[in-house]
């Protein structure tokens, strides 16, 4: 795409959808025209650094040349990068903050980079009339071999996943006990992965639940309909979520239920349960959660502690000089020639210990970490509704796909082992002062 055509288009063209910690994004809502369904990712900069802590540029050619081959097209959304100039972007970035769509506390930390040079252009997702899209971000799907763990956390860290104890850690600093209450029935990342119905149904659950509880601020699920995020406190906002999930739910209307008090039609119960309805069966057809998890606990069979000792990296003592190992990011090449060794280890049925390759792999897999996926439902054409879809109601078709799949910087391995021992330490004081009876524990496979 020539930057001269997408120059040309309005900045008022371009409306705010979301932003995450790196990138902040604007859907095309102009004429129709070459850039419908089409939405920019911008590069965000910290207002306070000169230089942004915030990750490299987008690598859209990671996203190609190592994603997609690991994933598979079909899970992936395609991009594109466009060079645009310093006065476009800022005449984008005045129309944004005329807008005022941004959330005060992201609007108080980062902006658009205008100095960015270059824009993200993708398929939009949200994107279509009577359209809504689910993002879940379902983050680890696995519990650790205990090989290389330290005995001081092997029980604990494969007896509860990660997620678990982190949500718990975080919450715990405000009110441990409502924290350890809400880890009891809260989302946990191992029912979603299950590939068992009543599993994943209990996370839809759970992640729903944490959605209404947080106002739509906890970041493991949102909806958007047609392009337009739905809030949990806004009744008008959540009508159409009702009514979208009633149209394509396979479940009979609560009028007609045979049960002996039906719930009213509009409660949040009720909407549940239609969702529940839905999503099941689509996240169950689609290949994307299961590969997912493999990808993250193949790329990962050491642990972060395993990383450390295995590689002499002395990540527990801060007096060390940082390895030599982690002082250069990787290239592209060298993630080209890294997914090619390991298809050759693959088909020889060995596996790598090279240092550099080990760390690559525990890079890539902290990418599969914490990505999000899109479940997008769209009306089928007036006509295709005989046709019918195996994976959803008659009159729509469902896709699932794997959106923020950047590579994080291999300078945050430091990070990583701190804040895993920070959490361990925070479940373990936690099991101490209560003992470990009746916490739930977590679970892999069916
Ligand atoms: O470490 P985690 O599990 O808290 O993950 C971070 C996420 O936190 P959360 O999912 O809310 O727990 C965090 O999400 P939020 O910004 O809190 O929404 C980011 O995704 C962060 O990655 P990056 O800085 O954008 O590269 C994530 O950092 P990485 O661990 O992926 O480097
Ligand atoms: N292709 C897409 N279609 C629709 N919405 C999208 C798409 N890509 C991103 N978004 C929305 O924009 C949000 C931020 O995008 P993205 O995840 O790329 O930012 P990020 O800064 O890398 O996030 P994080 O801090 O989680 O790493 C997403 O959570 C999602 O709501």
């Amino acid at each position: 795409m020539a930057s001269t055509a997408l120059e040309s288009t309005s900045p008022h063209d371009w409306r705010y959808t979301a932003e995450g910690g790196a990138n902040l994004v604007l859907s095309f809502v102009g004429a129709r025209g070459p850039f419908t369904g089409k939405l920019l990712r911008l590069r965000k900069k910290k207002l306070a650094y000169a230089t942004g802590l915030i990750p490299d540029e987008v690598d859209v050619e990671f996203g190609r040349r190592i994603i997609k081959p690991l994933l598979g097209e079909e899970q992936i959304v395609d991009m594109e990068r466009v060079a645009v100039s310093k006065g476009w972007l800022v005449a984008l970035k005045a129309a944004l903050s005329g807008s005022e769509a941004r959330p005060a506390h992201r609007a108080a930390e980062d902006e658009v980079d205008e100095d960015a040079g270059v824009v993200v252009l993708a398929e939009d997702l949200v994107h279509g009339e009577g359209v809504m899209a689910i993002e879940i971000k379902p983050k680890w799907g696995f519990l650790p071999s205990a090989t290389y763990l330290s005995s001081s956390s092997r029980d604990i860290k494969t007896t509860y996943c990660r997620f678990c104890m982190h949500s718990y850690m975080k919450k715990a600093k405000s009110n441990p006990a409502l924290a350890i209450e809400e880890h009891q029935e809260g989302y946990c990342p191992l029912d979603l992965y299950s590939g068992d119905d009543r599993r994943i149904g209990r996370a839809v659950e759970a992640l729903w639940r944490a959605w209404e509880l947080s106002e739509g601020a906890a970041n493991n699920l949102r909806f958007f309909y047609e392009g337009v995020r739905v809030e949990p406190e806004e009744p008008a906002s959540v009508a159409h979520l009702h009514s979208f999930l009633t149209g394509v739910s396979p479940l009979p209307s609560p009028i007609h239920s045979p049960s002996a008090s039906p719930l009213p039609f509009t409660s949040s119960p009720y909407t549940l349960s239609l969702l529940v309805s839905i999503l099941v069966p689509i996240l169950l057809a689609s290949p994307l959660l299961a590969t997912l998890a493999t990808l993250q606990a193949s790329l990962d069979p050491l642990d972060i502690e395993g990383v450390s000792s295995q590689l002499g990296l002395h990540l527990d003592d801060d007096s060390q000089p940082p390895s030599p190992l982690l002082s250069s990011q990787p290239t592209l090449q060298e993630w080209i020639a890294w997914l090619a060794g390991r298809e050759t280890a693959e088909a020889a049925d060995s596996s790598s210990t090279d240092h550099r390759s080990v760390l690559l792999s525990y890079l890539l897999s902290a990418t599969f970490k914490d990505c999000s996926i899109f479940i997008r439902l769209a009306p089928k054409p007036k006509g295709a509704a005989l046709l019918g879809d195996a994976s959803t109601s008659l009159n729509f078709s469902a896709s699932v796909k794997a959106i923020d799949l950047d590579p994080k910087p291999l300078s945050r391995l430091p990070k990583y082992y701190d804040l895993d021992r920070r959490i361990v330490e925070a479940w373990k004081t936690m099991l101490e002062e209560r003992g470990a009876e009746g916490i739930r524990k977590c679970a892999e496979g069916v």
